[in-house]
C-alpha cells in the first residue's frame, strides 16, 4: 500500500508559515503583500478557485483584490486593468485566471503583466529564467509538486522522472524543475509511442494531461512516487465528483507514494501562489526573500 501524500495538510502548514512571514514583513518594513486576481466570465469552477485564492490570501493577512469582468469584455479593457495594476504599489502579484474567452488573446494578456508581478510564472521573462536557472517566479503547480516530491524523497538525483503532459503551465516547467534536481527526465504526450512502458520505467511519475483515470495501476513501477496533477470533474452513479489523471484505487496498490485528488496538488498550488506573492512583495521592496519557508513549515 502506497503512502498517501497529504497535500491539504502540507498546504495548511505552508500557509500558516507564510502568514507568519507576512506579519514579520509588515512589522519590520510596513509592507503588506497584495494579490490581485482577475476572473473573466462566470464559469462556476473558476469562481470557486478565485474565491478560495482570495480567502486564503486574506487568512495569511495579505491584501486581496478581486476583479470580475463579464465574459464578453473587450481585450482592451483587460489590458487597461493590467496596466493599472502594474502601476499600483499595493499590488505585488497579478493573476489572470485561465482559460480566457476567445476574443481575448491570452498570450498578449500574459505578456502585459509586469514580470516581477507575474506570480503565476507564465511571462516569457520568467519562463526564460526558469530554463536558464535564474531566480524568476516558478509556476505554482510545478513548485507545489516539487515541494511534495522533495519532502517525500529527499534527494532526487539520478531518479527517472516521467512527465505526462507538455503544457506551458505544468508539464514543461515541471520537467525543467526535475532536470534542475538532477533527474533523468522524459516528457510524454498524446503522440508518445509505448506510453505504458515509459511509465513503468519511472521512479517519479507526474500525471498532468487532464484525462480522468488515464493511468492504471499496472503502468506504475512498484514503489514509484506518483504525483497526480489532474483535477477532472466527472459524473459517476449520478453524482458529480473529482478524480485525477491516475486511477487511484489501482495505483495505490503499486505505488510507493501517491497524491490524492482532491487534497493533493490542488491545495499546494494555492499555497505556492501565496508564497510567490510574498516573494514578489519582498523583491519589489528591495528586501531579501525569506529562506527555508518549506523547512520552517514542515520541519
Ligand atoms: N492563471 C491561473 N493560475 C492558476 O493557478 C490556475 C488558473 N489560472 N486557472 C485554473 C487552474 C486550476 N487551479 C486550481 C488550483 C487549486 C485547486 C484546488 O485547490 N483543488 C482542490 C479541490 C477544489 C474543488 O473541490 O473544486 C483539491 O484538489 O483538493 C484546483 C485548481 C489553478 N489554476
Amino acid at each position: 500500500m502506497a503512502t498517501i501524500i497529504d497535500g491539504k495538510h502540507y498546504a495548511e502548514r505552508l500557509r500558516a508559515e507564510i502568514g507568519r512571514q507576512v506579519v514579520q514583513l509588515r512589522e519590520a518594513h510596513l509592507v503588506t503583500p497584495g494579490l490581485a486576481v482577475i476572473l473573466v466570465g462566470e464559469d462556476p469552477a473558476s469562481q470557486v478557485y478565485v474565491r478560495n485564492k482570495a480567502r486564503q490570501a486574506r487568512e495569511a493577512t495579505m491584501a486581496s483584490f478581486e476583479y470580475r469582468l463579464p465574459h464578453g469584455v473587450p481585450q482592451e479593457k483587460l489590458l487597461e486593468l493590467i496596466e493599472r495594476l502594474n502601476a499600483d504599489p499595493a499590488v505585488h502579484g497579478i493573476l489572470v485566471q485561465l482559460p480566457l474567452p476567445p476574443q481575448v488573446d491570452a498570450e498578449r494578456v500574459i505578456n502585459a503583466i509586469r514580470p516581477d508581478k507575474d506570480i503565476d510564472g507564465f511571462h516569457p521573462v520568467n519562463v526564460g529564467s526558469l530554463a536558464t536557472g535564474g531566480d524568476g517566479t516558478v509556476p505554482c503547480t510545478p513548485l507545489g509538486c516539487m515541494m511534495l516530491l522533495k519532502h517525500h524523497l529527499g534527494d532526487l538525483s539520478g531518479l527517472r522522472a516521467l512527465v505526462l503532459g507538455r503544457s506551458n503551465i505544468v508539464g514543461k516547467p515541471m520537467a525543467t524543475l526535475l532536470l534542475r534536481e538532477n533527474c533523468t527526465v522524459t516528457i510524454a504526450h498524446s503522440k508518445t509511442v509505448g506510453l505504458d512502458e515509459e511509465c513503468r520505467r519511472a521512479d517519479i511519475l507526474i500525471a498532468a494531461v487532464g484525462r480522468p483515470r488515464m493511468v492504471p495501476g499496472d503502468w506504475i513501477k512498484p514503489g514509484a512516487t506518483v504525483i497526480d496533477v489532474g483535477i477532472n470533474r466527472i459524473e459517476e452513479n449520478g453524482k458529480a465528483r473529482l478524480v485525477g489523471d491516475v486511477d487511484f484505487d489501482s495505483a495505490v496498490a503499486t505505488a510507493g507514494a501517491i497524491t490524492p485528488v482532491p487534497g493533493g496538488v490542488g491545495p499546494m498550488t494555492i499555497a505556492c501562489l501565496l508564497l510567490n506573492t510574498l516573494e514578489a512583495a519582498c523583491r519589489q521592496h528591495g528586501l531579501p526573500v525569506p529562506a527555508g519557508v518549506m523547512e520552517a513549515a514542515w520541519g
